[in-house]
């Protein structure tokens, strides 16, 4: 057994529509979820013992005892490591930050233990961490776990920006009114181009946006920053926020748009990314 390297990216809800409720209180999805190229780390080697690390510029708060996810996910393979994860993404911040890590970890102690069968216990680890398993482009329904492909998306180009607040998701989807609402069409549209795409995106939603703005105002800000942002096509929340993304045609045009916003509110968490 060798060291394993695995990259634990981003999540982005595109659309992100709640259409009802179970009676255990879990909600049912359907959402557009893509991935990013900035993310978060995990580096997996044998060990005598587990030993979890947790390093990187935005490693402060994210716990480093058996109840972080990566630590929980390694717990289902029995098999002693020693991870090292090192964060780049806000926690709680609706990119799935602890899923990722979470599935990433899934990915390289299968490659460790030479299984790829997923050990008993994942779903229990997140909704997301079924979503984030697959790291592509994909639409996800249930409560998190009917995932499919979703090949034929145009490259997107975007800004996320976080401000810097914690957003715990079982508080916004307690505050969301209306549990019913309409899911996406039937098909997700397959080969368009960047721009008539985002008109696309921009008739579906995020219906937990408005009830994370009304425990969150900032997010609000967080989205008309984005809205401003020169050659912005689209602002839309992530999963149950806080962070934000905009979304442009051209990766130069993120490019700058990340820059300014960098300069504008530099207590935000700001990058570039190419989602697929
Ligand atoms: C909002 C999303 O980020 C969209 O991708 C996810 O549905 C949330 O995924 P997650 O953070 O992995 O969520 P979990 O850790 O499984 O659940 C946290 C809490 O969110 C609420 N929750 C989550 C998923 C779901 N389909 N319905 C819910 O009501 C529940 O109160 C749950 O206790
Ligand atoms: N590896 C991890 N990284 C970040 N947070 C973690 C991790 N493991 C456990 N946590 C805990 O989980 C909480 C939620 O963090 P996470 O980054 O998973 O956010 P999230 O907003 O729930 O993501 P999602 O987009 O899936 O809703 C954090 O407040 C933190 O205490």
């Amino acid at each position: 057994m060798s060291i394993t390297k695995v990259f634990a990216p981003a999540k982005v809800n595109l659309t992100l529509h709640v259409t009802g409720q179970r009676r255990d209180g879990y909600h049912l999805l359907d959402s557009l979820v893509v991935f990013a190229d900035v993310g978060d780390r995990i580096t997996v080697m044998p060990a005598d013992q587990n030993r979890l690390e947790v390093i990187g510029p935005r490693a402060k708060g994210v716990p480093t005892d058996g109840t972080n996810l990566v630590a929980r996910a390694a717990n289902l393979f029995g098999v002693p490591v020693h991870i090292v994860l090192s964060k780049h993404l806000p926690a709680a911040a609706g990119i799935g930050g602890g899923s990722s890590d979470a599935a990433a970890t899934i990915l390289a102690l299968s490659d460790m233990v030479g299984d790829t069968r997923l050990p008993e216990g994942v779903a229990d680890l997140g909704a997301d961490v079924r979503v984030c398993l697959m790291r592509q482009a994909a639409r996800m329904r249930g409560i998190g776990e009917d995932v499919a492909p979703c090949p034929g998306l145009p490259p997107l180009y975007a800004v996320l920006a976080n401000p810097g607040v914690d957003v715990p998701t079982p508080e916004v989807f307690q505050a969301l009114e209306n549990k019913q609402n309409q899911p996406l069409p039937k098909r997700i549209p397959q080969g368009m181009k960047t721009g008539p795409f985002i008109d696309w995106l921009a008739t579906q939603r995020n219906d937990l946006e408005a009830p994370a703005i009304a425990r969150s105002p900032v997010i609000q800000e967080v989205l008309k920053t984005l809205s401003d942002l020169p050659g912005v096509r689209l602002a839309r929340m992530s999963g149950s926020g806080a962070t934000c993304f905009a979304l442009f045609e051209t990766e130069d045009a993120a490019q700058a748009g990340a820059t300014a916003l960098t300069q504008s509110q530099p207590d935000w968490w700001v990058e570039a990314a190419k989602l697929s």
